[in-house]
């Protein structure tokens, strides 16, 4: 894109269409990016990737091209700041196209290229010469051609499709979808839309931290009833209802190890050899494929992703850690009191990353309502996420109640119970340690 802008060719229109300037964190000041913290969004940002790869992988091949990239061009189109422009471009408005079926060219299906303009290099068959291109690629998030679900994603071809990348989407809207046809893409509508409204494509539903960081803005709609469950005041809350809490794994593993340690006898209360067999567990549970995040939703009845449950059994219970390994199979989801504890404990640990409470965050929509933008968007970013985790820190609280409550039945559903060495307080007054 760089190149095409530069060398003014048969995109010159289009490309100066797009925007140059962009709400979205890459583009924003340390101030502002502390508004972020404990949000999904820092960790996922990439600038000093960009930026590396700017150093160490663009400009490199700019020089020792100076038939392509004229050296007088360079201080122009070739730039930081235009990298990250046309990065953000891409971020922003590209779409995955399938490659034309037994092509052996890398032309995706329906798209015409002039080979007469293209590029004297070979050019990089994934097209992931941009890190912003890679986690369009990577995140499964970006604008998508309706295809058929058994396309390998791999197949796909990060792709700029003008006047398809015109519309705007939010969240639950889509009322047009983009098609192969035989030769083209044509975006149609999918619903009977009336004069005035809107139409929307699918950004595919992302939560705001995603749609923040790729795309610069954020849906701010209305809740389900579900995310203002242990509201203090049960109000009605606005928001994004396909946002989503990240969970790290390591979060998880500190929660179960204070669990070991704080539920086992004094000669196995030995922190370092608590977290070194974790540590054996999880190397286990990574080499299995497993997740080192996990993704939280809104409560529903299922109420904590499976992989979760089966992660913190994995670490809590030595049973379960035996017949993983003898049948090479993580443990199956049984959500009993130890669970329910520890992963409490983990999501006390990740509501404790943010700055404030969600009380806070409401309140400063709530009062002032000019707020600077980035700041805006950054407030309701940290309030979707924390809004999820107070919803399911209630339900949390009141199914370890119920558990109690069962006449001091500990294990719920109890499978393994009494199969612990240890790690149920119940079972044996956490006199025996687990190891
Ligand atoms: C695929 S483009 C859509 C074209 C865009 N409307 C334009 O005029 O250039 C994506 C960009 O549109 C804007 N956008 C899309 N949906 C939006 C929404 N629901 N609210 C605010 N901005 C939105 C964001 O700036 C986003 O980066």
């Amino acid at each position: 894109m760089m190149w095409e802008e530069a060398n003014a060719g048969k995109w010159a229109a289009y490309l100066a269409s797009l925007p140059s300037k962009f709400d979205t964190p890459m583009f924003w000041n340390e101030q502002d990016l502390a508004e972020l913290k404990g949000t999904s969004v820092v960790e996922k940002l990439g600038k000093e990737d960009a930026e590396r790869d700017y150093r160490e992988k663009l400009l490199p091949v700019i020089s020792s091209r100076k038939d392509l990239f004229p050296p007088h061009l360079i201080p122009f189109h070739y730039t930081l700041e235009r990298y990250h422009i046309h990065g953000s471009r891409i971020l922003s408005r590209s779409f995955c196209v399938e490659p034309a079926p037994s092509d052996a060219s890398d032309e995706p299906s329906g798209t015409t290229q002039n080979h007469d303009d293209a590029m004297d290099v070979d050019v990089p068959s994934d097209s992931q010469s941009h890190p912003a291109a890679t986690r369009v690629h990577d995140n499964d998030g970006d604008l998508s051609v309706d295809q058929d679900d058994e396309d390998e994603e791999e197949e796909d071809i990060v792709s700029m499709v003008p006047m398809a990348d015109m519309l705007n989407a939010r969240y639950g809207s889509e009322n047009a979808k983009l098609f192969y046809g035989a030769n083209e893409l044509r975006m149609v509508t999918t619903k009977p839309i009336k004069a005035g409204e809107q139409i929307f494509n699918t950004y595919n539903d992302l939560p705001n931290a995603e749609l923040l960081r790729r795309y610069g803005h954020v849906d701010y709609l209305s809740l389900p009833a579900s995310l203002t469950q242990g509201s203090p005041n049960g109000s009605a809350a606005l928001g994004n209802p396909g946002d989503v809490v990240e969970l790290r794994a390591d979060l998880v593993l500190t929660a179960a190890n204070d669990r070991i340690y704080s539920t086992a006898a004094p000669p196995a209360q030995n922190v370092s050899a608590i977290a070194a067999e974790s540590q054996r567990r999880i190397d286990w549970w990574l080499e299995m494929g497993g997740d080192d995040v996990f993704v939280l939703e809104p409560p529903s009845e299922s109420l904590l992703p499976e992989d979760l449950v089966s992660l913190v059994r994995l670490l809590c219970d030595d049973d379960e850690w035996r017949k993983a390994q003898d049948k090479e199979k993580p443990p199956k989801a049984k959500k009993d009191k130890v669970v329910l504890e520890v992963t409490k404990q983990a999501l006390l640990k990740r509501q404790a990353l943010y700055e404030g409470s969600l009380e806070d965050d409401e309140a400063l929509m709530n009062l002032s309502s000019d707020l600077p933008l980035n700041k805006k968007h950054a407030t309701i970013v940290r309030a979707g996420e924390k809004r999820i985790l107070r919803a399911i820190l209630h339900q949390l609280e009141l199914t370890i109640e119920a558990l109690s409550q069962k006449g001091g039945m500990s294990n719920g559903e109890g499978s393994s119970r009494g199969k612990r060495k240890g790690m149920d307080d119940d079972d044996n007054g956490g006199k025996k340690a687990r190891r």
